[in-house]
């Protein structure tokens, strides 16, 4: 049983607060990708329930995409994997997040360390705008409180920028600002940014939705190239990247005012070829959301 902040009373499901934040521990080795397991996650905000028992397991190595129509409770459920939904006051949650089969809220565990193990790249590319290209990669580093020498962070920005598909346009100007980049550029800056410390699953929340067709191709080609070594989890509206770039899909959806569910989960071409539920071979055919 997780939980946040806090928690309205009648409800049956309890919750316990999370741990503070505490120092990040060292970089280690390179880990292999990580298997989330989501059990029967409810979310609120204050008295509203916007997700009701959401149990989903996101395996290792795999691109598991969370579709749906507006409102259905995705971008929660993604930030619920990485603690992010605590930060916003009144939001609390009941369920449990496992990492490898360990609790992602256990009291024990550090914010830093679950926010390290679990990045997020978000819906507009953020890359600090004023610093450089280089010191973009390797802010992570500071923030979780790992040190590098100068060596060894050379290597990792030219590791993570060649991961994120950017090292060969930006290998000759690293010194100048993030900023500078066009969009697509900025958010691989944030794929390396959130490679750095080496996490073992990465979040997408709609990566591609400010992007042109050609730089949403090119992040759809490094989502495919990362997964090898990470697992991703991404919110995506477009049916076709969708299709493109997952494994696996789990369908949300939130009916006439309920909370949001997940309605059918499993391997991407039969969600799309063969869906179980009507609701589902609805959806995903374009007949509403
Ligand atoms: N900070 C917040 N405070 C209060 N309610 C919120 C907050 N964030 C989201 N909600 C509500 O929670 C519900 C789920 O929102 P969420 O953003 O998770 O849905 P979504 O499926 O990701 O939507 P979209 O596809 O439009 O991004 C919605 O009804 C939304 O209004």
């Amino acid at each position: 049983m997780t939980g946040t902040t806090s928690m309205p009373a009648a409800d049956p499901e309890a919750v316990r607060p999370g741990p503070a934040g505490a120092p990040p521990s060292p970089a280690g080795p390179s880990s292999p990708a990580g298997a989330l397991d989501a059990r029967s996650v409810s979310a609120w905000f204050g008295e509203r329930k916007v997700l009701d028992r959401v149990s989903l397991e996101m395996p290792a190595g795999r691109v598991t995409a969370l579709i749906g129509p507006s409102g259905c409770g995705k971008s929660t459920f993604l930030r619920i994997l990485n603690r992010m939904h605590e930060l916003v006051p009144a939001a609390s949650l009941a369920g449990e997040v496992l990492l490898d089969g360990e609790d992602v809220y256990a009291p024990e565990r550090r914010l830093t360390e679950a926010r390290r193990d679990i990045g997020m790249v978000f819906q507009k590319p953020n890359p600090f705008p004023a610093m450089s290209i280089y010191d973009n990669v390797v802010a992570g580093l500071r923030l979780t409180g790992i040190r590098a020498s100068r060596a060894e962070k050379d290597r990792l920005v030219e590791e993570c920028l060649t991961k994120a598909g950017l090292w060969r346009e930006v290998a000759d100007r690293l010194r100048q600002p993030g900023g500078a980049l066009s969009g697509g550029q900025q958010q691989r800056l944030c794929i390396a940014r959130s490679l750095a410390v080496r996490p073992k699953v990465l979040l997408m929340d709609e990566p591609c939705s400010a992007l042109d067709p050609t730089s949403t191709r090119r992040i759809e080609q490094t989502i495919r190239e990362l997964v090898d070594e990470v697992t991703i989890v991404i919110v995506t509206h477009n049916m076709q990247q969708a299709q493109r770039v997952s494994d696996r899909c789990a369908f949300f959806l939130a009916e006439q005012g309920t909370p949001g569910a997940v309605v059918e989960h499993g391997p991407t071409e039969a969600m799309f070829t063969a869906p179980v539920d009507q609701r589902t071979s609805d959806y995903v055919n374009g007949r509403f959301g």
